[in-house]
């Protein structure tokens, strides 16, 4: 079938050995408000991968889907919550794509806009179709564990009723970046600043074992129309897991954007990387990067958007339009495995030798050989334009080792800060940059690449500063990594970690309380000091926790964070809904795990937390077991715990209306490697173990505001100098 690509790119999804010469166009999947199943999956070939991904579905199911047999579904309903009217009001479209139509909805409660992606139930034989249950729940499954990242539109929640699925959203205003691709061409530095984003995206993806397998334009919204909008990825249709090593063969993605060995059906993670590339492609240039042999034709933006679309034709260049063609996907997938990549026709020659090296090193053909997106964010093209890399240059390499003496002196150096100035506690003291250069090689790397930004006629973007700047970066100057700079990577990490992790980290502060204190005396003194703010005295059940609205007002005025923002970064600490934040687990936000990990103390601590949730003493952590441990608010009465006093127990211990239903399958899914149904001990010591050498804080922005822009607007110019002298 030859499809001819005139518009914007929608997935395409098979993995079925008959399809394996060409991609199947798949009923609905290209246009069309029309929500329809997309992904085909024969491909499940092992019990415990089909358990894995489809954790609803029986063992016999499971075992049948193994076998081959066609997958059965005896679904009616996720589960989700029924009361979205209730809660929302339905408002215009805003969007469509192949599964769904995006809606603006209004919260009723707070008048707060959210994007509402409305999707209509697949019914077969009056059951939910398994495909269909399958893509919604890993949309919304991954969903939930990425979007805590700023990287990420932020999922509200998940509602449901006789007909639709309803995925109540953040609001993305700024469009997509697709549009702005059909602009024009990127300066350089904007380029890299965009790219830079994407691959921190998919760096944080990747060390959690899940593959996007959809990375394009479309894919990523700003946040609002200025200029230097946060990027934020939607649309988690195709991810799924696939940790470092693992191969897949399901073909997935979007026909310009895919990497050539996920059409041999034999990929991984760094298929998001190629695609990565040719985005970065795109930005530079306006067009796509591969010549079709036959034609002997660039697939151009004017190519394959031509139709409908004629200013997209002529980006940048100033030449004469030119009659469209339509590239056909045998042409394209032709293309993109044996067509000559252009690096040559103009603007390239306008184009620094560092950006061609960088975008033509994504492009590699064998993923043996392409980087990862971790060893992207290395490039000298990203880290001399993007002012977050800047920021982090004691680099990712080195941070491993450098990260736990960095912390400590960041620990010792709050506990000063907050005797010598008094009950100003936490939010001050973060505030403060208190690390003065320690271990600090202070990189002053040239914001500006070989070949120059300033003269092509920029997009309109300049230099994202994920670290709030907007332009020269104050991270240029700030080689260290203190907690006031990391403070939003750290809750952003924390928050991507699942429930379950969460959980065993906050009942493991507890143990350090007793057996390590001074790992957190200087967080716990911080605290405490924050504990009672002036304005709350008498905060109701503020014993161990921090006023909600403290902290976010705290935030929102040190960090460059959208008050949507904050309340995403703050939703995991407010376990119990009562409007406070949870200070066992925000000191579990901030400890270094990757420094307590490697004390020879770790794996007892794993032990003992296991102990701990293993309260039927079965040995392994079952559905029930979770279930129980994660609605009873046993883990606040955790006997180890040398600051018991602040261990109240807080939650309810109702079953019925535990508040975490969801994320048991969740956690089984993921720490039951062997697919069982249980945790046991050393799958659980794994689990806890896993993922914290590779998912870096470099992966998440810093979004700290800068001192600079921050005083001048106050006046300040003498707290400047004194802030910045030990940074220098
Ligand atoms: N959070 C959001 N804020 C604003 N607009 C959004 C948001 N999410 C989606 N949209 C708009 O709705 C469109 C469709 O959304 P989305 O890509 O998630 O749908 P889909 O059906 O899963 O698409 P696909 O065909 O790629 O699978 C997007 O292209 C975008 O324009």
């Amino acid at each position: 079938m030859n499809t001819k690509l005139t518009g914007r790119q929608h997935c395409l999804v098979s993995s079925s050995p008959l399809l394996a010469s060409k991609w199947q166009r798949l009923p609905g999947c290209w246009s069309g408000p029309q929500p329809t199943a997309v992904y085909i999956s024969t491909h499940v070939s092992q019990f415990a991968k089909a358990r894995h991904e489809s954790p609803a579905r029986t063992d016999t199911q499971l075992a049948a889907t193994a076998k081959g047999d066609a997958p059965t579904s005896t679904l009616r309903e996720f589960g989700f919550a029924k009361d979205f009217a209730e809660r929302y009001d339905l408002g215009r479209a805003i969007g469509s794509g192949s599964f769904g139509t995006v809606h603006i909805a209004t919260d009723r409660a707070t008048g707060q806009e959210v994007a509402v992606k409305v999707i209509t139930k697949r019914i077969l034989g009056g059951y939910l179709d398994p495909v269909f249950v399958r893509r919604v729940q890993h949309e919304v499954d991954i969903y939930s564990h990425v979007g805590h990242s700023l990287n990420v539109a932020y999922l509200y929640g998940a509602y449901e009723n006789a007909v639709h699925v309803k995925l109540v959203m953040e609001l993305c205003k700024g469009g997509e970046l697709w549009t702005r691709v059909q602009r024009g061409k990127y300066c350089e530095g904007a380029a890299a600043a965009l790219v830079a984003e994407i691959l921190r995206t998919l760096a944080q993806c990747h060390a959690k074992g899940i593959v996007l397998r959809d990375v394009k334009p479309e894919n990523f919204l700003f946040l609002t129309p200025a200029p230097d909008a946060p990027l934020k990825m939607i649309d988690f249709g195709l991810a799924t897991y696939c940790r470092p090593g693992q191969v897949l063969s399901d073909r997935a993605g979007s026909p310009l954007y895919v990497a050539p060995e996920v059409l041999k059906q034999s990929y991984g993670q760094k298929c998001d990387v190629w695609s990565a590339g040719v985005i970065a492609y795109q930005l530079l240039t306006g067009r796509f990067p591969f010549e079709d042999e036959d034609q002997g034709l660039l697939l151009s933006s004017l190519d394959v958007l031509g139709n409908g679309n004629g200013d997209a034709g002529d980006s940048g260049t100033g030449k004469p339009k030119k009659k469209a063609k339509n590239f056909t996907n045998k042409e394209v997938f032709f293309a993109i495995l044996y067509g000559d990549l252009d690096f040559v026709r103009p603007p390239w020659n306008e184009i620094s030798s560092l950006a061609r090296e960088f975008v033509s090193t994504l492009l590699q053909r064998d993923p043996n050989v392409r980087p990862t997106a971790a060893e992207a964010l290395q490039h000298p093209w990203i880290r001399q334009n993007d002012p977050a890399s800047a920021s982090s240059a004691s680099s990712l390499s080195s941070c491993t080792a450098s990260l736990s003496s960095m912390e400590d002196i960041s620990v010792d150096n709050l506990v000063s800060m907050d005797v010598a100035n008094g009950p100003t506690g936490l939010a001050s003291a973060i505030a403060r940059d208190v690390i003065r250069g320690a271990g600090s090689s202070s990189s002053s790397s040239s914001s500006k690449a070989a070949g120059g930004n300033g003269s092509c006629g920029c997009n309109g973007r300049g230099h994202k500063s994920s670290s709030g700047g907007n332009g020269s970066s104050s991270g240029s100057r700030t080689g260290s990594r203190s907690l006031s700079d990391s403070l939003v990577q750290r809750l952003q990490r924390y928050g991507t970690y699942g429930r379950l992790k969460q959980l065993a980290l906050r009942a493991m502060v507890g143990l350090l309380a007793a057996s390590e204190p001074e790992r957190l005396s200087a967080l716990s003194a911080a605290f405490r000091q924050q504990l009672h703010p002036p304005e709350s005295p008498g905060l109701p059940g503020a014993e161990g926790r921090l006023p909600y609205g403290a902290v976010r007002d705290m935030l929102l005025r040190e960090w460059d964070l959208s008050p949507t923002e904050a309340m995403q970064l703050l939703a995991a600490f407010d376990v119990d809904a009562r409007g406070c934040v949870d200070r066992l687990e925000w000191l579990a936000a901030l400890v270094d795990w990757r420094e307590v990990q490697q004390s020879p103390r770790w794996p007892s601590y794993v032990d003992r937390v296991f102990d701990l949730f293993d309260v039927s003493h079965s040995g392994s952590l079952t559905r029930n077991n979770l279930q129980r441990l994660l609605c009873s608010g046993s883990l606040d009465h955790n006997p180890d715990s040398g600051d018991g006093a602040d261990l109240d127990s807080g939650s309810g211990s109702d079953l019925e209306e535990c508040p975490f239903d969801d994320v048991v399958p969740a956690a089984l899914r993921e720490a039951d490697s062997d697919a069982d149904g249980a945790i046991s001990r050393q799958e659980f010591g794994e689990f806890l173990s896993a993922g914290a050498a590779g998912d870096l804080l470099e992966f998440y922005e810093s979004r700290r505001r800068r001192r600079r822009s921050q005083q001048e607007e106050g006046g300040q110019q003498g707290q400047e100098e004194e802030g910045r002298g030990g940074e220098e």
